[in-house]
């Protein structure tokens, strides 16, 4: 049953809200929010959120789940930490979108007050990790939200490391380097997408990771994820994952986030430009209308997850640079 648990919400097909597992037992707390309870929580268990469609054309990472829920229920899998799986925005991915009215991950704020489905899924999500975490109080809080980019990359698994006051742990650099992640990136200011929430609010290690580029069902190379399923794996399972010299990834920081002001913006470089191209001192990159251009500076910046089409007021771009690799991480 569990391992049918994403086509049946998918369906609207209400799926058992609890079950039995081999080593556990699972419970729904509302649709696309599902927790895995171990019958022997082992000592290393963190408080494990893995969430997947936040946004609905971003199938990989559920894909990916599907694995792991039937491995799960195969007993090819020991469950051993309490674990809250999230399926993010239903509806998109049902219909197989970004988003249906506004973009989700901009949204994981406390006292945020908008009006429709997206802030009320938002509202939803948000008090199913805080009513987690506190039920599981005594272990280490991790949460990796898992997307794909919409373009090509230089380095097309990375993760975006959220800012916040909690400091990550050096662990999480080897981990996630053995997981097959080629890049990180870290965020200079709060954004408000669900990686962040967990580390802002709870203080959890937490990242957005990019797991290669977005493709319809069907259509994601899995077997480039298998590092990334050990890590899963090993967390699932509440044993120390496998672990390799963070070197191994390229360490950039964002200099500059460009807004969309207006109807008028647009970006000047093509469509297909991959992520973490690098543009020369000088070189135009946007304009927007009266807001004016954007120019690069005096150093080289490189550009991740262009977008022209965002909502106004929304993030068209980050602008990053190489970044140290962080203390205590070899
Ligand atoms: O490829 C793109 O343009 C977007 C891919 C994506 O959904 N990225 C996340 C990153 C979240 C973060 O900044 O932590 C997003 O835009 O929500
Ligand atoms: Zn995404």
């Amino acid at each position: 049953m569990l391992s049918q648990w994403i086509d049946l919400t998918l369906a609207e097909r209400v799926p058992d809200t609890e079950g039995r597992l081999p080593f556990g037992h699972y419970r729904q707390w509302e649709p696309g929010v599902l927790e895995l309870l171990p019958s022997q929580p082992q000592p290393q268990a963190r408080a494990c959120v893995i969430s997947v469609g936040v946004h609905g054309n971003e199938t990989a990472p559920i894909e990916l789940l599907g694995e792991l829920l039937s491995r799960l229920e195969a007993g090819q899998l020991r469950l051993g930490a309490p674990v809250l799986l999230i399926l993010g925005n239903l509806p998109a991915i049902r219909a197989g979108e970004r988003f249906i009215d506004t973009n989700l991950n901009r949204l994981f704020q406390r006292g945020q007050d908008r009006q429709g489905d997206e802030p009320d899924r938002a509202r939803a999500l948000m008090a199913a990790v805080d009513a987690f975490y506190a039920r599981h109080a005594g272990a280490p809080r991790l949460h990796y939200d898992l997307h794909t980019a919409i373009r090509d990359s230089r380095f097309p698994r990375f993760a975006v490391e959220p800012h916040a006051e909690a400091h990550t742990a050096a662990e999480q650099w080897r981990w996630l380097a053995a997981a097959g992640l080629q890049a990180v990136l870290h965020q200079h200011q709060h954004s408000w997408t669900f990686s962040h929430y967990s580390k802002h609010y709870h203080g959890a290690q937490a990242f957005t990771l990019e797991l290669g580029k977005v493709a319809p069902f069907g259509g994601n190379d899995l077997v480039a994820l298998r590092p990334m399923r050990g890590l899963l794996e090993a967390l699932i399972e509440g044993r120390e994952p496998p672990g390799q010299a963070p070197a191994a990834m390229a360490f950039f920081r964002v200099e500059h986030e460009l807004m969309r002001r207006s109807r008028d913006f647009c970006l000047h470089f093509a469509d297909e430009t991959a992520n973490f191209t690098e543009f020369a001192p000088g070189s135009l990159l946007a304009s927007d209308g009266e807001a004016g251009d954007f120019r690069v500076g005096d150093t080289p910046l490189a550009v991740v997850f262009p977008n022209a089409n965002v909502e106004v007021g929304a993030r068209a771009a980050l602008l990053v640079k190489p970044g140290p690799v962080p203390e205590g991480s070899d």
